[in-house]
């Protein structure tokens, strides 16, 4: 029998368990043993779906109470000073380091007050993982043996599981240093984790782990030459060991072959690769295998929530097979399943014809087993019919295709996706018409979202209130912040979003061609989960989705009002996409959707129109080379097509955030005005690199995650320290994103202070 495998699973639950008791926990309402009891329920539960499900190779170690990458720099002691000193128990630390600790002090307890470590995408993920940070005085050692509790966790329910980690060259190369040791590499700390390394994976052989599943993600990735010895430095250490498991190397989320040199001949068990992302490559690693390693081949995509084409998928594994032999073949999911949510059966709504084109976690799971059956001869045809009847129903239906978009797609040129004049043009034009003093004050959109905003919405939802009076509601919300912007001297002004859920399922819910779970929920960091809409077929735009609030705020206002809208490749990269047609074609589609709701905007009377475009930076493909050059080409043009159908005089704005940003990626954008994340950048450097965006610009001048109150002093030492370099007729003054997270009373005081900075520049112009 071919084995199945699953590579890992949601921990979060079916119902948002593990974030409902983590921030009971955080907020003092459940105590420690509460919160891992049900991290306990869950990897039981999770294990014995897989068990049940027919699963051969299960994942353990895959849960976490918060990422696992930094339960691994628990695990190994990379604690940074700041996080030790408080004397917290091991689980606070963890939560200290991945979000922060501000506590009063008690009679027995000092006070704490530590900001988090650093967040980031993991891959081109949604996912954020927390970043190891490494100093000088990093002592590597264990601390604790979480994958070998976890191991016999399971092991006493009688599963046997194949624990898993991530390897020691993503996790070194995944990191950083510290501020007081910038001058550290972290991958020349290798020779020093690997031993320790080594202690966990004998521990975990001891407990009678056979094989372990390696984690070296990177591999995917465009990686430096001493980065691409390391590999060879690592696997032959843990060779060399006596008595450790046999260790499954596995990498996802894209191609191996430009490091296959790397990984070639390494002494581990086998690998695990990506079918999914990169079928291509099967060949050249089968190629690279010695006699008598096997081959983790992935299938089943762990990052969408399509069913798999069954076929298809057989098809690649027997080729492996044919080429090395049934038993050293396993089918496998192509990534942990954590990016799916988990399970479609919790799906009430969902329209039947769409939701038997879907796949969750927990139906995934089937899909495994049924290839790992059929390419061992057994009889699946009951299976395998059902999948083809919904893979061909899905490519036929009328959801998916519609002749018009796909028509109007194809018309698509180079002068709908260019504004009728150059840059200085236009400025003329806005400047007559607009007016604007220097360093003109703006904000991103959104303000807070009260509770009494979330009230009425939900009301609303739950038809408790008419349409009507919601209407109402959102009009006075919409009121109250255009006089609030007023009186305190902004220049352009927001409506402030109050009807928004989000800023993707808000359009997504008016376009045809998407498609909404109720409980679809993916861990995003943290607690913080996501709800991803679904692009199930080809996007258009029955009618306007934003201009009744925006004409109304413009209404109440003399000032120039900024329309909101949010762009095509951040509707695209928050949503799960289709995988029949390609990310260009469908983002394309939506800046066309896009682009007649700005012309709407336009024709009612909206001059200044904002499209925000914060995932633009995180769609960048993992590589450097064609794929990448492709994307940026693409996606500047969608943008283009949604913002080019307006007269010179209408100032296009678009905004960035959640990266670090190439100011080199968005030139090619041509909006007027764009706004940019900046506040935490302090690298002269970077600063530097914006110096010769040739548009108009707005750096972030405060972090809106934070409850934080800037002076007006701090934001005037702050301009002058951007305005070294950066030139101030094109200077734009704003808050790093929109304040919907904020409560009032900062959001009043910081933007109060913000006004009052930039008057004191214009004063001296
Ligand atoms: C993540 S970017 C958010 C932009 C949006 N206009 C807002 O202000 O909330
Ligand atoms: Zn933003």
């Amino acid at each position: 029998m071919v084995q199945s495998s699953v590579l890992g699973f949601p921990r979060i639950g079916a119902n948002r368990e593990l974030k409902k008791t983590t921030e009971a926990y955080w907020s003092g309402k459940v105590n420690v043993e509460e919160l891992l009891k049900v991290g306990k329920d869950l990897r039981a539960h999770n294990w014995k779906l897989q068990k049940d499900a027919g699963v051969d190779v299960i994942a353990s170690n895959d849960f976490s109470y918060y990422d696992q990458v930094l339960d691994l720099s628990l695990l190994f002691n990379v604690i940074p000073d700041r996080y030790t000193k408080f004397d917290l128990a091991p689980i606070d630390v963890l939560f200290a380091m991945g979000r922060g600790l501000q506590r009063k002090a008690t009679d027995s307890t000092p006070a704490v007050d530590v900001t988090a470590l650093e967040m980031v995408k993991w891959f081109d993920s949604n996912y954020h993982y927390v970043r190891p940070t490494f100093s000088h005085s990093t002592q590597f050692k264990l601390n604790g043996q979480k994958p070998v509790d976890e191991y016999l966790e399971a092991k006493a329910l009688g599963i046997e599981t194949r624990p898993v980690l991530v390897g020691p060259v993503s996790y070194l190369f995944l990191g950083k240093s510290d501020k007081d040791s910038l001058d550290l590499d972290p991958i020349s700390l290798l020779s020093k984790i690997l031993p320790v390394y080594a202690e966990i994976l004998a521990k975990l052989a001891a407990a009678g782990a056979k094989t372990v599943q390696i984690d070296e993600p990177i591999l995917v990735l465009d990686l430096p030459q001493k980065v691409q010895a390391a590999f060879k430095q690592a696997y032959e250490f843990f060779a060399q060991h006596a008595g450790l498991p046999e260790i499954i190397l596995a990498t996802y989320f894209g191609d191996v072959r430009p490091n296959l040199a790397a990984v070639e001949g390494l002494p581990v068990a086998g690998f695990h690769y990506d079918f999914v992302r990169c079928p291509e490559q099967i060949d050249e690693v089968i190629k690279a295998l010695t006699p008598k390693q096997v081959l983790s081949v992935g299938v089943i995509d762990g990052r969408n929530i399509w069913k798999a084409d069954i076929t298809k998928a057989i098809a690649v594994v027997k080729k492996a097979i044919t080429a090395i032999g049934a038993e050293r073949v396993i089918v496998a999911t192509s990534s942990s399943l954590l990016h799916t949510p988990v399970d479609l059966s919790n799906e009430k709504k969902l329209d039947a014809e769409i939701k038997d084109w879907f796949s969750f976690a927990t139906q995934k799971l089937a899909e495994v087993v049924v290839v790992a059956k059929a390419v061992s001869g057994a009889d699946v045809s009951g299976a395998l019919e059902a999948n083809k009847k919904s893979i061909s129903a899905r490519a036929a239906s009328a959801i998916t295709n519609d002749a018009k978009v796909q028509e109007r797609v194809a018309s698509i040129n180079e002068k709908m996706a260019t504004r009728a004049s150059a840059f200085n043009a236009r400025l003329a034009e806005q400047k007559k018409h607009f007016n604007l003093p220097a360093f003109p004050t703006t904000t991103i959109g959104s303000f807070p979202q009260t509770k009494d905003i979330r009230i009425n919405r939900n009301k609303f939802t739950k038809g408790e209130i008419t349409a009507e009076q919601y209407e109402k509601f959102i009009e006075s919300e919409i009121e109250s912040v255009v006089r609030f912007q007023e009186e305190i001297g902004l220049d352009v002004l927001v409506h402030g979003e109050p009807e928004r859920n989000d800023m993707v399922q808000y359009f997504g819910e008016q376009l045809k061609g998407y498609a909404f779970t109720s409980n679809g929920w993916v861990q995003s960091y943290g607690s913080r989960y996501v709800r991803p809409p679904i692009i199930v077929g080809d996007i258009s735009r029955p009618k306007a989705m934003s201009v009744k609030e925006s004409v109304y705020a413009q209404s109440l206002t003399s000032k120039p009002m900024k329309g909101m809208l949010t762009g095509p490749v951040t509707c695209l990269r928050w949503s799960f996409p289709r995988n029949d047609v390609s990310h260009k074609v469908q983002s394309l589609q939506l800046g066309l959707a896009l682009r007649d709701e700005v012309n709407d905007l336009e024709k009612a009377g909206v001059y200044v129109i904002q499209v925000d475009e914060p995932a633009i930076r995180e769609g960048l493909p993992l590589r450097a080379g064609a794929e990448r050059s492709d994307y940026l080409q693409w996606a500047a043009q969608s943008f283009r097509v949604a913002t080019s159908g307006v007269e010179d005089r209408t100032q296009i704005h678009s905004h960035f955030c959640y990266s670090d940003l190439d100011p080199n990626h968005i030139k090619a954008l041509d909006a007027d005005v764009v706004s940019i994340e900046f506040s935490k950048k302090d690298d002269p450097n970077y600063i530097q690199e914006f110096s010769e965006y040739p548009n108009h610009i707005g750096l972030g001048l405060f972090d809106i995650h934070s409850p934080r109150i800037p002076s007006t002093d701090e934001f005037v030492a702050r301009i002058q320290e951007i305005l070294k370099v950066y030139p101030a007729e094109k200077f734009w003054v704003n808050p790093d994103c929109g304040l919907k997270t904020r409560g009032w009373e900062e959001t009043r005081a910081s933007l109060t202070n913000m006004v009052e900075a930039a008057k004191l520049f214009r004063a001296q112009q």
